[in-house]
């Protein structure tokens, strides 16, 4: 059960955001094309909004609640560290998974007027490739229908315009926090395992990594990284919770982690 008193991701279960959730969906099923997409990786990959280090970005994400959820309206903040003490409970070696838990949201800074100010259904939400047929396990499939390249016959077919087992590297994601953190990280040269940035790319992917849509996109490297995803997104989703970590406490480790495996400044 979430804070709501519902089961968690119900998308249709009557609550107090439920109306503002499926809202969200619309507009970002409406206006997430290929056009779209390309425009916000080459706008972002410039990583010219800011210089900052990996724990202001967390601190700054406290002022950021997220539209598309319905299972938490706290601050991004105890997300990240509930997620992150939750794996590190049951995974006590892994601290990358610790750390990859504490950043996999950071991305949401882009719905902040520092960063661009986008509208949240270009941010937040679950993810999926545009450029090929919809899947229909995507929430709110329906609203699908009123996006340009629903009607375009080169990108409504399976494949579309990718070619079967390409991989997920080649393949454009909707354009939202997954995809701009991946960024972040890789071209700032963080040592985060492989299987680290691909979560942080793909979380959002609940189409691959909880419906199981979309695996003839995947190649071999996919399949591996795919089996941490899905450890990773347990704490994801059922670590939120009203109990607040206390910041202060955890602050050390988390740093110590930071250093680890990231410059102290990033380019965002
Ligand atoms: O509403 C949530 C939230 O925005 C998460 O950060 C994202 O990863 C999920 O996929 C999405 O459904
Ligand atoms: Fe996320
Ligand atoms: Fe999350």
């Amino acid at each position: 059960m979430n804070a709501f008193g519902h089961q968690f991701r119900d998308y249709d279960a009557e609550s107090e955001r439920q109306k503002s959730v499926e809202d969200f969906y619309r507009l970002q099923h409406i206006n997430q094309t290929v056009d779209f997409v390309k425009k916000m990786r080459a706008e972002y990959g410039k990583l010219d909004k800011k210089v900052m280090s990996i724990w202001e970005c967390c601190e700054l994400l406290n002022e950021v609640v997220d539209e598309s959820d319905p299972d938490l309206d706290e601050p991004q903040i105890q997300h990240l560290l509930q997620s992150a003490e939750a794996i590190r409970k049951d995974y006590p070696n892994e601290d990358w998974l610790h750390l990859t838990a504490l950043i996999h949201d950071l991305g949401k800074v882009i719905t902040l007027p520092q960063f661009g100010g986008l509208p949240q259904w270009a941010v937040v939400g679950d993810t999926f490739p545009v450029g090929c047929a919809f899947d229909e396990s995507n929430v709110h499939h329906k609203y699908f229908l009123e996006n340009p390249d629903f009607q375009n016959k080169v990108y409504n077919t399976k494949n579309g315009i990718y070619t079967q087992g390409c991989g997920l590297n080649n393949v454009m994601m909707s354009w939202g926090h997954d995809d701009y953190m991946y960024m972040v990280a890789k071209e700032n040269g963080s040592t985060l395992p492989s299987a680290g940035q691909f979560i942080i790319r793909y979380h959002s992917f609940y189409p691959l990594h909880t419906a199981g849509e979309y695996t003839h996109l995947m190649n071999e490297e996919d399949k591996e990284n795919l089996k941490w995803l899905h450890v990773f997104n347990k704490y994801d989703l059922y670590s939120k919770s009203k109990v607040h970590v206390d910041v202060d406490k955890v602050k050390p480790y988390y740093m110590s982690l930071i250093n680890k495996y990231f410059p102290e400044t990033l380019r965002w």
